[in-house]
């Protein structure tokens, strides 16, 4: 597949929902669709999809539209979700216990191998088929099992010291919920925030302005 370099992260950040959507019509059983057909349903320009698939070499068909297994098969390959990156969790509260019990790792490219807790209140404890660990043992763990990526769930105030302790066990992917900015420090690591109350920021802007598109 015919790739360009630097693909800019808006491009980056409209491909899962390409994929979601196009997993969606999957499996009601649609096996073609027309840009503008897309487009409309997913409130983008169809140039706007064109390009953006352009940037990895482009699949539609001029007159004919796209395939959607095909697509959604490469845009799954682009995305890299048969990656099975190893994955540990920290913070096992309401948030860590929601995301353990609820999203699916394996689809995503990534497999939960460990979760972890400071507070005694929680280790020992099963969540989804793992118990809890407590932290002391995170250097004992990362060193056998080696995990990649990591999920931080717990309140600002603990993080530094648990990135610290997690980067120099390699640790340089961060999924992070706690609210406190990792990528400020450490310019080799891979971090994902997510702020739940940014987007209801967003929400609230939009229904103060409606005429904002
Ligand atoms: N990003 C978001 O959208 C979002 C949404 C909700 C909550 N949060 C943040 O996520 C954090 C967790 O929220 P919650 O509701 O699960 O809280 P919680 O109090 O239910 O759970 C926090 C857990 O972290 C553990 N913990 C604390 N310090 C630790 C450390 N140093 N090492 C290991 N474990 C530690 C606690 O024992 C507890 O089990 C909060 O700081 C909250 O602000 C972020």
């Amino acid at each position: 597949m015919p790739r360009r370099e630097n693909i800019s992260m808006s491009v980056i950040r409209r491909l899962p929902r390409y994929y979601r959507f196009l997993t969606h019509l999957k499996d009601k059983g649609v096996t073609r669709i027309s840009s503008t057909e897309l487009s409309v349903k997913l409130g983008l320009t169809a140039s706007q999809i064109r390009q953006d698939l352009n940037c990895f070499g482009g699949f539609g068909q001029q007159g004919y539209g796209y395939i959607v297994d095909q697509l959604c098969d490469e845009i799954g390959n682009i995305l890299g979700l048969s990656s099975r990156y190893k994955t540990i969790l920290i913070g096992a509260g309401n948030l860590g216990r929601a995301i353990a019990s609820h999203m699916q790792f394996e689809d995503e490219g990534f497999d939960l191998i460990g979760i972890f807790d400071s507070s005694p209140s929680k280790t020992g404890t099963r969540i989804n088929g793992h118990i809890v660990i407590d932290t002391t043992e995170l250097e004992n763990f990362c060193e056998k099992e080696k995990p990649v990526m990591a999920i931080l769930c717990i309140p600002r105030e603990g993080v530094q010291s648990i990135i610290e302790r997690l980067y120099g066990m390699g640790v340089r992917n961060f999924w992070n919920f706690s609210h406190y900015d990792i990528s400020m420090r450490y310019e080799d690591t891979v971090v994902e925030n997510v702020h739940l109350n940014d987007s209801l920021m967003t929400l609230c802007y939009r229904i103060s302005n409606p005429n904002d598109k």
